[in-house]
């Protein structure tokens, strides 16, 4: 990889923007700074949510009257929220932002909105630097406290290569006060939740109540519905005077396991078997193929840890090694691997601290 410049507002000037708007206090400044900088600007509001089905209400309606709205309520369903809740019910934990930003934003508004040689803008907190042959690479946002690549991690270079963030090199509170300055409507609007609702909602997946167990096997309880537990999430368990935390999932027992303390070590594993690997670049990146130390992060805004990846086939199954114990690494979830700031990729977590297949 020869140096790396971050693509910067200039690089709008006179070209067509599409700006994904959500109706938050980021894509409205993301929209004030584009349009400074003389992009020809268009915004665009997904609704991805048939709210009014559930209330008789939509509160997209209300949020951005002035910006085109885009229906892709259809596609958000069959490709991302159906698949959300498979992983559910198998027990596992999906991340449905990472789908999102795949299968919606970079997939589908771009394929329907975004047209010859327009680019695609969101809010988000994540930069893109091209090398000296314009291919581009997914950097982390400046505010490590904002820093959105985890969720980016699954789009491909070709949809970068037509993508600008206008946020990516500014703090949260630099965004805050442009819109506090510019008296924009959005300025002390609170942050979106995402999509992370799906999770509670019972609705939508069938709950069969099962057993709550020690690793002794002692049953301590009762749960409503395997679903909604994740590896590394508290109990509520009264049982002697510490807390119990999930450590395993038995999904054709319907069982949880737990264990007391939340350091307790089964909850620690030095290694994680990952699949279903994506590279942001069009090959295995060279760190990750030398077996160089990468980092790695499971989870959004969690410190990342140095790690190596050693594959068992090409591109299939592998084991990431850790140099610290990682606390809960749970079945479904991401790891998104970086070269200092650059994010390189992400698999997805096929074990639980205890490693056992049987246990999720
Ligand atoms: N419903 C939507 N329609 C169009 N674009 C969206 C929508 N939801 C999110 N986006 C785009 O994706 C970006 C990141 O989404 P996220 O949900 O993380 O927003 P956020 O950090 O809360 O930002 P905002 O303050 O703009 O809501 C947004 O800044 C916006 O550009």
């Amino acid at each position: 990889m020869s140096a790396l410049r971050v693509r910067g507002l200039s690089a709008v000037a006179g070209r067509k923007i599409i700006l994904g708007m959500s109706g938050g206090v980021d894509s409205s400044v993301a929209a004030y700074l584009l349009k400074q900088q003389g992009a020809q600007l268009e915004g665009v509001f997904m609704r991805n949510w048939d709210a009014a089905n559930e209330r008789g209400e939509c509160p997209g309606d209300q949020d951005w009257r002035d910006v085109q709205a885009v229906d892709f309520v259809r596609e958000y369903w069959t490709r991302v929220f159906a698949k959300t809740i498979d992983d559910y019910a198998n027990g596992h934990t999906p991340n449905p932002d990472i789908a999102c930003n795949r299968e919606i934003k970079f997939g589908a508004l771009v394929d329907r909105c975004v047209q010859g040689d327009a680019w695609l803008a969101t809010g988000h907190y994540a930069r893109i630097a091209c090398d000296a042959g314009d291919v581009p690479y997914l950097l982390r946002g400046v505010d490590s406290n904002k820093d959105q690549s985890y969720y980016l991690s699954d789009v491909k270079q070709s949809q970068l290569a037509r993508a600008i963030f206008p946020l990516g090199s500014m703090d949260k509170s630099e965004v805050r006060a442009i819109a506090r300055a510019h008296k924009l409507t959005t300025a002390n609007k609170a942050e979106s939740m995402g999509i992370c609702f799906v999770g509670k909602r019972p609705e939508y997946i069938p709950q069969h109540p099962g057993e709550v167990v020690s690793l002794g096997g002692r049953v301590l309880g009762q749960h409503q519905g395997i679903f909604s537990w994740t590896v590394g999430q508290r109990a509520g368990i009264c049982a002697g005077s510490e807390k119990w935390f999930v450590v395993g999932k038995d999904i054709p027992n319907n069982k949880i396991y737990v264990v007391p303390g939340t350091t307790h070590p089964a909850l620690f594993a030095t290694k994680v078997t990952v699949a279903n690997w994506h590279w942001i670049g069009d090959r295995r990146p060279e760190a990750v193929a030398n077996g160089r130390l990468v980092s790695a992060q499971i989870r959004y805004r969690q410190q990342p840890d140095t790690c190596r990846v050693a594959f068992d086939s090409n591109d299939g199954d592998s084991t990431v090694h850790f140099v610290r114990p990682q606390r809960a690494p749970a079945p479904g979830q991401y790891i998104v691997l970086y070269d200092g700031d650059c994010c390189l990729g992400c698999g997805v977590i096929q074990t639980s601290p205890l490693g056992v297949a049987s246990l999720g």
